[in-house]
């Protein structure tokens, strides 16, 4: 038996060493050093085995104990002798690892050869490699190209490959850049494989996908352009809001600069107009707990309006006619009195509060409330007319425009109209649409008599600061009647004071 041991040796060796090839891929041999080692001319790499241990045992004991296996010529298996069930297992799983590098490497690989127990474990791998029909097709083909490789390898000795884990990719890219054109296909193919992450730890050493450039077209301005006319923009609208502000600053400073004549601060002190403590009301013996208690009623009921001091407004308000066009005017039988001004400024309110009859002309916090002019009779000599406000309100333009025509064809051409009363609020002062009936009513020569409204709004000096203000402002105007009103419907400041100023009007008006 030895001596027959000692024969089989000897031919698997001659054998072996005759397939033993050149070079053997250092992953397959589970080599892990950087520095790859040179070949031996025996075939076998320092690096090969899976330890050092084996090769320390030298190239014949491995050669004991294994034998290298080319997939694409399947040997037969040897005679050698039988191994143990664990050794067997122990090669399978060896193969199996094997085969997964193999495939792993793909076409790239610089060998499909691999190094397994000789003997019946090779056997048995030929035969496993035999069974599984695909892997030996995937091995055929893989090795035809590990010639392929190992032959351009010869006719470029000069480059290098690294075989070490860390230099994987440096090893790839040498052999790619080593394989005959005639790979490039199947090279096409083990990429797009790669792609769709059939092997993913080659994937990782594929050049990554490049960044999307977003190239700029010299030509092509529209981006700077853009970008310009914002910058442009905003500081256009920056400079203007800056103006803007100044001359907002510079109003109210002017504003501020105005010094009220001693009449109009004495009249603002009697009336108590402006913002007023409640105590300082109670004080002065107003009851605060009634509706416009500066009326200086003591209660706010029907009964009461005989304590009012001017007997015409004594009379009960009555609306008697609303009139969306000029045809709809009813007939002037009576004076006029009509209150002009811009939404929200107070008009309604005031009608109310002047007769002490709180609802008959309708209120509300929404300007644009009232959308007709509407005619209430005060007794059988006088007839208060509330007109529609101009400028912001809730409605659409064409009415609103239709509001401020029927206004300006009532104020400039109503038979019968002894005043207009133009309210404006105290703490917003004359806005150009006010200057602009302002101008009709100096063209048709109608008269007008500028109130303020809101008084209870703003501080006193203010009050006397925004009449003194608009006195100035229409000193030269002609149907101007001076003095400018202050009143506060809410307080029922100033009201007393514009009763008297209206029921003269009554007194002396003829139609
Ligand atoms: N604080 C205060 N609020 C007032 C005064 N006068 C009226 N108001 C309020 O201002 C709002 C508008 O009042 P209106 O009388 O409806 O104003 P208007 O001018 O008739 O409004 P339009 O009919 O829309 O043109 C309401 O909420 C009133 O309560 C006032 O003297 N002081
Ligand atoms: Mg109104």
């Amino acid at each position: 038996m030895p001596a027959e041991a000692a024969s089989l040796q000897v031919k698997l060796s001659r054998k072996l060493k005759l397939q033993l090839p050149s070079r053997i891929p250092k992953k397959l041999a589970g080599g892990s050093s950087g520095v790859q080692s040179p070949p031996r001319a025996d075939g076998v790499r320092n690096g090969d085995n899976h330890n050092h241990e084996r090769t320390k045992r030298g190239s014949k004991s491995i050669l004991m104990d294994k034998k290298r296996i080319f997939a694409e010529l399947p040997r037969s298996p040897s005679s050698s002798p039988s191994r143990s069930r664990s050794s067997s297992k122990r090669k399978q799983s060896l193969l199996l690892s094997s085969n997964k590098l193999l495939g792993e490497e793909g076409s790239d690989g610089p060998s499909r050869s691999m190094w397994v127990s000789g003997g019946k474990a090779g056997a048995s791998f030929q035969a496993k490699v035999g069974k599984t029909r695909a892997t030996s097709l995937t091995l055929k083909t893989e090795v035809k190209d590990t010639e392929r490789w190992n032959a351009g390898k010869q006719k470029s000795p000069a480059k290098k490959h690294s075989m070490d884990s860390s230099g994987h990719l440096v090893q790839k890219q040498g052999v790619r850049a080593e394989v005959p054109s005639s790979t490039t296909a199947r090279r096409r193919q083990q990429e797009k494989r790669d792609a769709h992450g059939d092997h993913p730890e080659v994937k990782d050493d594929q050049p990554k996908k490049r960044k999307r450039v977003i190239r700029l077209d010299p030509h092509d301005i529209s981006n700077k352009r853009l970008d310009d006319g914002i910058v442009v923009h905003e500081t256009i609208k920056e400079k203007k809001m800056e103006s803007q502000d100044s001359v907002e600053i510079s109003k109210n400073a002017q504003f501020r600069a105005i010094q009220p004549g001693p009449s109009i601060l004495s009249f603002v002190e009697d009336n108590l107009l402006g913002r007023r403590r409640t105590i300082e009301l109670r004080r002065a013996g107003y009851n605060t707990e009634l509706s416009a208690p500066l009326d200086d009623i003591p209660f706010s009921m029907s009964s009461e309006r005989e304590r009012i001091e001017e007997t015409i407004f004594r009379n009960k308000l009555t609306f008697f006619a609303a009139a969306k066009v000029s045809s709809s005017f009813p007939p002037p039988e009576v004076p006029e009195i009509a209150f002009a001004g811009r939404s929200n400024v107070g008009k309604s309110s005031l009608l109310n509060s002047l007769t002490r009859q709180w609802g008959v002309a309708r209120t509300s916090d929404k300007p644009g409330l009232t959308q007709t002019i509407n005619f209430f009779k005060l007794g059988p000599k006088l007839s208060l007319v509330d007109l529609p406000g101009y400028g912001f309100a809730y409605a659409k333009d064409e009415v609103k425009d239709a509001w401020e025509e029927l206004v300006k064809e009532y104020v400039s051409t109503r038979i019968g109209l002894k005043r207009v009363c133009l309210l404006i609020d105290t703490k917003w002062g004359m806005k150009p649409r006010d200057h602009e009936l302002i101008d009709l009513m100096e063209r048709s020569q109608t008269k007008y008599q500028i109130v303020l409204t809101k008084t209870d709004l703003v501080f006193p000096i203010d009050v006397a600061r925004r009449a003194m203000q608009i006195e100035e402002n229409l000193k030269a105007s002609k149907s101007i009647v001076q003095p400018v009103m202050m009143v506060s419907s809410k307080s029922g400041a100033g009201i007393r004071s514009l009763r008297t100023v209206l029921a003269k009007i009554a007194r002396i008006a003829k139609v």
